[in-house]
C-alpha cells in the first residue's frame, strides 16, 4: 500500500509497511512484488531498500488470518524468493521488531542493518506453528544450526546486539536507521550477490552434526509435552541440514500444513488475542502511573521477597518493610541473592538494575516510613487477623491517596477493607510464586474498591510486566477456586481406587508440568492443612462426632490431613505423596507406604478398591474444574471465558497448546461435557462440585453456544467488570 520510490541517494526502493498486516495482508504483498519487479526493470534503479512504517518493521502476518481456510504462509515464500534472486542488492533496514514473516522477509534481503533497540525473532512456534515462508532453510544457512534451532524452537525475541553477535544482522546504529540502510546498499552497489544470497550457501557444518540434531530432538520433545510445533519447527531445520534448499522448502512446507490443521494452533492462537483483551479491561476512571510510585512492601517472607524483586526490576522505587531487624535481614539477603542473579541475566542490555541506591530500595522496620508512599503492597502469611491489624495501622499511617493491596490467594478483600477508613482504596494483587517470574497477577476488587483503584492496580501489572486480570471478590477468587474441586477430585480417585503417580500421569500427559500430586508435595501439604484447620473442616475446632469422610452434608476425604498428622508435608519433609531423596529433595518416587496406607484406608472405611481408567481421571479432575469455571461466569466473578483462561494459562500450568480450561471446554464441545458431570455426578451425588452448572446447562440448550457468545447468555454481570 505504501509503495514509492525515492530518487534520494542512488534512487533506492523504498517499501513501507504497517507493524502488522491485517486486511492490508494481500495488498503488502502485491506491493513488494511489484515494487521489487519495477524496481528490477527500471535501470535508474541501483538498489533497494525495505523498512516499514512508524519505526517498526514488521510484527509478520496477521495471525487472525491464519484461521481463515486460506494458507498465507506458504504466499510469501516465492516473495521472499524474489527479494533474493533480485540483481540489485535489496538491503533491510529493521527498526523497532522483525518478527515471523517480517523477520523471513529481512532473511531474503542481501544484507540487514538494525537499530540498537530493535527486536527479532520467528515466534510462529507460540502460534502453534513453524515460519513457513522458507525461514526454517535460510536462518540456519545464515547464523549455524545450534543458534537458529534455539531461535526457532522457543520463538524468543533476540535484541539487535545479539543479533548482531549471531551475524543475524550486518551493522547496527543508534541513529537514522533508514539513512544507514541507504548508506550501506549505496556502498554495495556493483559487489557480486552471490555469497549474500542464502539460499545458496551451505549449512555451516558442525563437527558432530548428528549427534547434536539428536541430543536437541531429545530436548525439544522433552519440554514440549504434546505440543507439536517445537517438534516440526525441530524437523524443519533439521531438513535444512539434510537436503537442498528447495527440497527443504518443500519439507518445510509440508509441516507448515500439518500445523495449521492440528487445532493446537488455533488454541495457540485464542490464547494470543485472550491475552491481549484482558489487557484491554477499561474503567471509566484514570491510574496513576504505577512507575512514578514508591511502593511499600510489607513483609519479606517467599512472596514478599519475589514481589520486591519485581518492583525493583520494573524500575520502581521501594520501602521494603519487616516487623523485626532478624525477619529484616533475611529478606534483604534473600532480595539481594535475587536481584544479583536478575542483574546478571540482564548484563549486555539495555538497561540496568539500580538496587544499591536507598533511593530506590530502602529495607527498613520504620512503619512510620510508609507515610509518603503512593502504594502498598501486604504480603504477610495468610492470617485474617494478623492483615486486618496491619491494614488497620496502614490505614492510619499512610498519606490519604495511598492505595492499599493486599497479597492473598483467598482471604475476603472486604472484611480486610473493614479494618480501614478508606475500603474504596483497598484492592487484593494475587501474585503468584516465585513473584518475580510468575506472569500472572489476580486482581480483586471488593464491593467499595474505586474504578480507579483498579485501574491503578492494573497499571501497576503492566509496569511490573505482568498479566493483570480483575476478578471479583470470592473465596479462592478465580484460579484457586477453580483448583479446588480438581485437587478434590484428584483425592477421591486416590479413595475409590487409584494411586497418586496414575492420577499425576494422566494430567502430565495431557501437558500440565506436574500433576495435583507432585504440585502438593512441592508447596506443601500443610499449607492446605492450615487453611482447612481455619475452616473448621478439621483439627480441634471439628464438632466432635463429626464423620470421618462426610463435612456439612458433603464428601470429604480426609487423606491429606492423615498425611500431615504423620509429617509428611511434601518436598520440604522429604515425604508426602510421594518420597524423596531427602527433606528438600525435589526427585518424586512413587512410595509404597503410601500404597499401603490407601488400601489400609479403603479397607478402614470399607470402600471397594476398583479400577479407574485414563479417561475418568481426566475428565473428572477437569471437568469439575470447568465446571467451576461456569459458576464463576455465572456469578459475575470473571467477565469472560478468556479471563479464566489467560489465568490459567499464566498462573497454573495450563498447557498453552490447549488453549486454557474454557477453549478446552469448547472443543471438547459442551453438551459432552455436560453429559460427563451428569454421569460423574449421578455415581457421587455427595459432591455438589460434579453437579453441571446451570450456565452450562443453558449454553447446551442454545444450541452449544460458540466461546465468544457465551457472555450474551448471561442477564446480570458484575458492574465493574
Ligand atoms: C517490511 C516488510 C514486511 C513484510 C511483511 C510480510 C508479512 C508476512 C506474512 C507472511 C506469512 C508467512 C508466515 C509468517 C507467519 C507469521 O508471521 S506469524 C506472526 C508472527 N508474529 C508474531 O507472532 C508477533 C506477535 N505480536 C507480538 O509479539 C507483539 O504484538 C509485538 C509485535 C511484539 C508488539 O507488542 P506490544 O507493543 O506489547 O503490543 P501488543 O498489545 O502485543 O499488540 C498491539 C496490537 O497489535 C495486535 N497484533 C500484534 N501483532 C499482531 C499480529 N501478528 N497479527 C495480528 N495482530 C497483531 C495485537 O493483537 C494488539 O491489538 P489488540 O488485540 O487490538 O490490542
Amino acid at each position: 500500500r505504501h509503495l514509492y520510490t525515492c530518487t534520494q541517494n542512488s534512487l533506492s526502493l523504498i517499501i513501507s509497511v504497517f507493524v502488522y498486516i491485517s486486511t492490508f495482508y494481500q495488498a503488502v504483498l502485491q506491493a513488494l512484488e511489484d515494487g521489487l519487479k519495477k524496481a528490477d526493470a527500471d535501470p535508474s534503479v541501483k538498489a533497494v531498500m525495505i523498512c516499514g512504517e512508524n519505526g517498526k518493521f514488521s510484527a509478520g502476518a496477521d495471525i487472525r488470518g491464519f484461521s481463515s481456510p486460506k494458507t498465507l504462509g506458504v504466499a510469501l515464500g516465492p516473495i521472499v524468493s524474489l527479494i533474493e534472486s533480485s540483481e540489485k542488492p535489496v538491503v533491510a533496514a529493521i527498526e523497532g521488531v522483525a518478527l515471523g514473516g517480517g523477520l523471513e522477509v529481512a532473511l531474503g534481503c542481501h544484507y540487514r542493518v538494525a537499530h540498537a533497540k530493535a527486536r527479532m525473532g520467528l515466534p510462529e512456534v507460540t502460534i502453534g506453528l513453524l515460519p513457513g515462508a522458507e525461514g526454517t532453510q535460510r536462518l540456519p544457512r545464515l547464523i549455524g544450526v545450534p543458534a537458529a534451532l534455539d531461535m526457532i524452537t522457543t520463538g524468543k525475541h533476540i535484541p539487535a546486539t545479539e543479533a548482531l553477535k549471531l551475524g543475524l544482522v550486518d551493522e547496527i546504529v543508534e541513529e537514522n536507521t533508514i539513512e544507514a540502510a541507504i548508506r550501506l546498499a549505496n556502498k554495495v552497489i556493483g559487489q557480486p550477490l552471490g555469497p549474500r544470497r542464502l539460499s545458496l550457501k551451505p549449512v555451516p557444518k558442525l563437527p558432530n552434526m548428528e549427534a547434536f540434531l539428536q541430543e536437541a530432538q531429545v530436548k525439544v520433545k522433552r519440554q514440549a509435552r504434546g505440543f507439536l510445533a517445537p517438534e516440526l519447527c525441530f524437523q524443519a531445520v533439521q531438513a535444512a541440514t539434510q537436503r537442498p534448499f528447495a527440497e527443504g522448502v518443500r519439507r518445510e512446507r509440508e509441516l507448515f500444513q500439518v500445523l495449521l490443521s492440528s487445532g493446537q494452533a488455533q488454541a495457540l492462537q485464542y490464547a494470543f488475542f485472550a491475552e491481549r483483551a484482558v489487557h484491554r479491561w477499561a474503567t471509566p476512571a484514570q491510574p496513576t502511573a504505577a512507575s512514578t510510585f514508591t511502593v511499600a512492601g510489607q513483609g519479606l517472607g517467599t512472596m514478599g521477597q519475589g514481589i520486591v524483586t519485581s518492583l525493583v526490576k520494573a524500575n520502581i522505587p521501594v520501602v521494603a518493610l519487616e516487623q523485626n531487624l532478624e525477619y529484616l535481614n533475611k529478606g534483604r539477603k534473600a532480595v539481594m541473592v535475587l536481584l544479583e542473579r536478575e542483574a546478571k541475566k540482564m548484563e549486555g542490555g539495555a538497561q540496568k538494575l539500580d538496587f544499591h541506591n536507598p533511593a530506590r530500595l530502602q529495607f527498613t522496620v520504620d512503619f512510620n516510613l510508609l507515610h509518603d508512599v503512593d502504594l502498598v503492597i501486604e504480603a504477610v502469611f495468610e492470617n485474617m487477623a494478623l492483615k486486618k491489624e496491619i491494614f488497620h495501622k496502614l490505614s492510619n499511617i499512610c498519606k490519604p491517596g495511598a492505595l492499599l493491596c493486599t497479597n492473598t490467594s483467598a482471604l475476603d478483600i472486604d472484611e480486610i477493607a473493614s479494618a480501614t477508613s478508606r475500603p474504596q482504596q483497598v484492592i487484593g494483587t494475587h501474585f503468584f510464586s516465585p513473584a518475580h517470574v510468575m506472569r500472572l497477577l489476580e486482581i480483586i476488587y471488593g464491593r467499595h474498591t474505586s474504578p480507579s483503584a483498579i485501574a491503578t492496580a492494573m497499571q501497576l501489572a503492566k509496569d511490573m510486566k505482568k498479566v493483570g486480570v480483575v476478578v471479583g471478590n470470592c473465596f479462592g477468587f478465580v484460579g484457586n477456586r477453580m483448583m479446588f474441586p480438581y485437587v478434590e477430585q484428584a483425592v477421591f480417585l486416590l479413595e475409590e481406587g487409584s494411586r497418586p503417580e496414575a492420577v499425576d500421569q494422566v494430567l502430565e500427559d495431557f501437558g500440565f508440568k506436574i500433576g495435583p500430586f507432585r504440585m502438593s508435595d512441592l508447596a506443601g501439604l500443610d499449607v492446605g492443612w492450615r487453611s482447612r484447620k481455619g475452616q473448621g473442616l478439621t483439627g480441634p475446632s471439628l464438632p466432635a462426632g463429626s464423620s470421618a469422610r462426610q463435612r456439612r452434608g458433603q464428601r470429604y476425604s480426609p487423606l491429606p490431613d492423615l498425611l500431615c498428622e504423620r509429617g509428611r508435608f511434601g518436598q520440604k519433609t522429604g515425604k508426602g505423596w510421594y518420597q524423596y531423596e531427602r527433606a528438600g529433595g525435589r526427585t518424586a518416587t512413587p512410595d509404597p507406604w503410601i500404597h499401603g496406607f490407601l488400601s489400609q484406608y479403603r479397607d478402614t472405611h470399607r470402600i471397594e478398591t476398583r479400577y479407574i481408567d485414563q479417561e475418568e481421571i481426566l475428565e473428572r479432575c477437569l471437568f469439575s474444574l470447568i465446571n467451576e469455571g461456569f459458576a464463576i461466569l455465572a456469578e459475575g466473578i470473571a467477565s469472560g471465558p478468556e479471563h479464566l483462561d489467560v489465568i490459567y494459562l499464566n498462573g497454573y500450568g495450563w498447557p498453552k497448546h490447549r488453549g486454557g480450561p474454557m477453549f478446552y471446554a469448547s472443543t471438547v464441545g459442551l453438551p459432552r461435557v455436560l453429559a460427563k458431570l451428569q454421569k460423574y455426578s449421578e455415581a457421587h451425588p455427595d459432591v455438589p462440585k460434579l453437579r453441571p452448572s446451570a450456565f452450562l446447562k443453558k449454553l447446551v440448550a442454545v444450541g452449544n453456544a460458540p466461546l465468544k457468545e457465551w457472555m450474551s447468555y448471561l442477564s446480570r454481570q458484575s458492574p465493574k467488570l
